[in-house]
């Protein structure tokens, strides 16, 4: 029997590389079927952990599901999903109804959908120690098993750096597009530019890019006091000549909405962060393709169910 080995002295059968390519272009689509219908897809990256990549995406996401977009948002961090715990969301994904059945996600409201990694862990305070080609495959199936329908926007939360996770997203999801998420600090520069230069080589086109922490206004007097520094962000973006999508203040309540569940966009109005973000959701819908103009969803306040998308009586947020 033939045998080929690769650089790194692994060596398979050429009738399993045979049947491992077939299984390749079977899962490929699939992914193609799962992602179809979807017109924006888009992945919130960053260079350094921390930053607020999670908060950008929830955030995003239920901005464009309240301004009546049909939105997906998918959390692709095997190590540190966050997306379940900021939306609060219970219940678990339905097994799918026959095996090539695909599997629907979770919904938050009428408009939101929403998958996260985590539902792939037994335990959610587990700690997940998978090596790259498991993880790879695992993010494949994950995209390829998941019934989005027909989508506006699907957001994308991957974990910090340039590993596995959105090297599998830049080469799984076609025609995906990138937000970079920073803060303005050298430390979080230095690690966004490697983030930038990651898209390019993997040919992803760079929404733009958002500096989170910007300055804090002190609620007592007023004042801005520019913790992590300010202008860094834009300073990146105009080095590599990439749209610059605006500036979210630091704001206790972010943390607050955060831990608590419910995204902050839902709880305050009045907040120089939440004022920022819509023009951040805006200059993102201005810089991608134009979807049909959508009805605006009721949102009243964030209820505490969640269902898969057979629907339910208590939606959040509807
Ligand atoms: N503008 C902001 N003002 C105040 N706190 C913020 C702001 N943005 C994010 N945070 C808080 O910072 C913490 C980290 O945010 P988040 O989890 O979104 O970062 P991340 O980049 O996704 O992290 P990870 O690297 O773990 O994936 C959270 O507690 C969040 O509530």
């Amino acid at each position: 029997m033939s045998q080929s080995c690769d650089s790194s002295g692994s060596c398979a059968t050429k009738a399993t590389k045979e049947s491992q390519q077939a299984a390749l272009a079977q899962q490929d689509n699939a992914i193609t079927r799962s992602l179809g219908k979807i017109k924006n897809k888009i992945l919130v990256m960053s260079g350094k952990g921390g930053v607020g990549k999670s908060t950008v995406s929830v955030n995003l996401a239920l901005s464009l599901a309240q301004q009546g977009y049909q939105v997906g948002l998918m959390d692709v961090d095997i190590h540190g999903p966050d997306v379940v715990r900021m939306l609060n969301l219970q219940g678990t994904l339905e097994a799918p109804s026959a095996p090539d059945a695909l599997v629907p996600p979770l919904r938050y409201n009428d408009n939101l959908k929403v998958v996260s990694l985590e539902y792939m862990m037994r335990d959610r305070d587990e700690a997940i120690i998978w090596r790259g080609p498991l993880k790879i495959q695992a993010i494949r199936q994950f995209i390829a098993d998941m019934d989005w329908g027909e989508l506006d926007y699907l957001i994308i939360d991957a974990p910090p750096g340039t590993g596995d996770e959105p090297l599998t997203v830049a080469q799984t999801i076609p025609l995906v597009k990138a937000i970079v998420v920073t803060t303005p600090q050298k430390v979080a520069l230095a690690d966004v530019r490697k983030s930038i230069n990651f898209c390019r080589s993997v040919n992803v086109e760079i929404v733009g890019v958002v500096e989170n922490m910007s300055g804090f206004v002190c609620p007592h007097c007023n004042q801005t006091v520019d913790i992590f520094k300010s202008g860094g962000g834009e300073e990146v973006a105009r080095e590599f000549d990439l749209p610059f999508l605006g500036r979210v203040p630091m704001d206790p309540k972010v943390v607050a909405a955060g831990d608590d569940g419910v995204p902050y966009l839902s709880t305050t109005t009045d907040s120089p962060a939440v004022q920022a973000f819509g023009e951040i959701v805006a200059a993102i819908e201005r810089r991608l393709p134009p979807v049909a103009a959508p009805s605006p969803l009721k949102m009243a306040g964030a209820g505490a169910c969640a269902c898969s998308s057979g629907g339910c009586g208590s939606q959040k947020g509807s």
